[in-house]
């Protein structure tokens, strides 16, 4: 399809904030709406549920850039030309797959391009709950540090076992940037062994034996039926009592209360959390008590560059669907 023919095409962006690169791709092709859907002004977000149900209908693209769930009301006001929808996530776990499926809506993603990013907040989690920089970020802010010989200790990477639950794109990266922290031994675990994992050193091994074994352990798996919760009192019962639990996955992985009582009686040593369930985490949170808690807000791919590649290939993705050329990250193809 040529230009000329592809710009009565309406494509709609899901926030007012999104990337110029990848608004630049889609403007060359396509007419443009921006909802404020999520709404970032001086006012910080607001939802803005009723504009997007207003701009939807006759749009053949809806590029979503948030991880709010996509709900069958705004796909039945879309109307039956909506072609694809194009999240800019490598996680699709709010996309309701099962209504796109059933529509025939392609559904794509933007993997890969964050793995380094989020790899790198993964390595920071690891640093700042290892660390223990919750309570020593409290000691700066009260003015009151503990200056003892043998305090607010530790505990070292050098040396250590690190699970990795996923060797996937974004589990590959944290381990080639954890390489240079002389890690004593990688496993991994997952549904199959992964040919990329001989070139990181990194053993194949059950769940169980990850997680009776590791000194870290790291979720890095999509949230599906089978990972949700797949840390629980069962599984944490099964970690070290120095374990460190990372997630840089999605919030559900976990079941928080049961990682509340763990890190509460001191059965693993802390845990650092990039996704909460909600997020926004509530500042009352029960979490936040915990001083062997790390948590970031969901910024493992929140940088500058990354955020803007994300942007582009979520836009690729809706130029090739509407230009009848192959997804380049397909979730349905
Ligand atoms: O891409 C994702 O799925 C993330 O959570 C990072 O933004």
């Amino acid at each position: 399809l040529s230009t000329k023919m592809t710009k009565n095409l309406k494509v709609l962006v899901s926030s007012n904030d999104f990337p110029e690169s990848g608004l630049e791709v889609l403007k060359e092709h396509f007419t443009v709406l921006q909802s404020r859907y999520l709404h970032f002004g001086e006012e910080g977000v607001r939802e803005n549920k009723e504009e997007l149900l207003n701009l939807i209908p006759g749009c053949s693209a809806l590029l979503w850039s948030s991880h709010h769930p996509i709900s069958k009301e705004l796909l039945d006001k879309a109307g039956p030309q909506l072609k694809i929808v194009s999240t800019a996530s490598a996680g699709y776990n709010h996309a309701n797959v099962p209504e796109l499926k059933a529509r025939g809506i392609k559904l794509s993603n933007t993997p890969n391009v964050l793995s380094s990013a989020v790899a790198e907040i993964a390595v920071a989690l690891i640093l700042g709950a290892a660390r223990r920089f919750t309570e020593n970020l409290e000691q700066v802010k009260s003015g009151q540090w503990d200056i003892g010989f043998t305090k607010t200790l530790g505990q070292d990477i050098r040396g250590s076992t690190v699970g990795i639950i996923g060797l996937g794109g974004i589990g590959q990266a944290t381990v080639k940037r954890l390489s240079g922290f002389e890690v004593g031994k990688f496993l991994y675990t997952g549904h199959r062994e992964k040919p990329e994992a001989k070139a990181l050193n990194a053993e194949f091994t059950s769940l169980d034996n990850l997680l009776n074994q590791s000194d870290f352990v790291v979720l890095a798996v999509p949230l599906t039926d089978e990972t949700n919760r797949m840390i629980n009192s069962t599984t944490l019962g099964k970690m070290k009592k120095n374990a460190i639990l990372i997630n840089v996955g999605r919030g559900d992985l976990v079941d928080q209360d049961a990682l509340y009582d763990a890190l509460k009686n001191k059965q693993i040593y802390a845990a650092g959390l990039d996704v909460t369930t909600p997020e926004p985490l509530p500042k009352d949170n029960k979490l936040l008590t915990l001083p062997n808690l790390f948590v970031l807000p969901h910024i493992g791919s929140a940088t500058v560059r990354t955020r803007s590649d994300m942007a582009v290939l979520a836009a690729e993705n809706i130029v090739n669907a509407l230009t009848g050329k192959p997804l380049l990250t397909p979730v349905l193809p």
